[in-house]
């Protein structure tokens, strides 16, 4: 029981041609190489998570490759479509808790360089001000009328705590949890010399939310590099 009728679709839109299209994407900004970084949607009307196979070239991605496990269900591990000889993510364990215990509706984990390298020039927190880019983030705000979350301001900080990195991807799952119920507005973490976790409640505002941080954690490099502080103190 393959159950291909699950990942295929003329829809450009659907999360498993979603994941295929943006793995190529993100291996071309080289995010995304020697089989590094993962990328995982919960379909918000049928609560079904689409997750990458583990261990292969992501650029090569096709439809059918990938796995769906049933986000609807208490259970983590309720497989509604399997790819014979291919084995989940070994991303799964911090998907799922993003997943089930802080509304994600979709992760993106890279490897990029920009973000590898800023998580050498950071002890703890990652911080940057008063760069435009930053009102593409979300903050701690709620319009008070809808109760949605609003942007950062132009004059904020943008802050992303680090975490050590471990010899195995389902150890950094409690570190990355432990970010997330300090930093319940946060949307990414850094993981040192590793890469970067980001995510969102859709596909769209998640590649939204991964391309500004890299654009501004490459921005921070360069600040760096010509002694600039990425906080402007007014
Ligand atoms: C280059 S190996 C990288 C993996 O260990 C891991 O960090 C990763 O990003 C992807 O894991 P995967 O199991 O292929 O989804
Ligand atoms: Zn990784």
């Amino acid at each position: 029981m393959m159950q291909d009728h699950l990942v295929v679709s003329d829809d450009s839109n659907h999360p498993a041609n979603m994941v295929c299209s943006l793995s190529r994407q993100f291996y071309e900004k080289e995010w995304c190489v020697g089989t590094g970084g993962s990328i995982a949607i919960r379909d918000e009307e049928t609560g079904f998570c689409y997750l990458a196979p583990s261990g292969v070239q992501k650029e090569l991605l096709k439809p059918q490759d990938l796995f769906v496990l049933d986000g609807n269900s208490k259970e983590q591990d309720v497989y509604l479509r399997k790819p014979a000889g291919l084995k989940l993510s070994d991303c799964t364990p911090i998907f799922q808790m993003l997943f089930q215990n802080f509304n994600a509706g979709a992760i993106i984990h890279t490897h990029s360089p920009n973000a590898v390298l800023t998580s050498l020039l950071y002890d703890d927190v990652f911080e940057i001000s008063h760069i435009e880019q930053i009102k593409a983030l979300p903050s701690e705000r709620v319009n008070a009328e809808t109760g949605k979350p609003v942007n950062l301001l132009f004059e904020d900080t943008l802050k992303i705590p680090i975490i050590d990195n471990q010899n195995f991807e389902y150890e950094l799952t409690d570190g990355l949890q432990e970010m997330c119920q300090k930093w319940p507005h946060g949307c990414a973490v850094l993981v040192r010399r590793h890469g970067i976790f980001v995510w969102g409640p859709s596909i769209t505002k998640a590649k939204i939310y991964n391309e500004s941080i890299d654009y501004l954690l490459g921005l921070a490099i360069k600040m760096h590099q010509l002694g600039i502080p990425t906080v402007k103190k007014n």
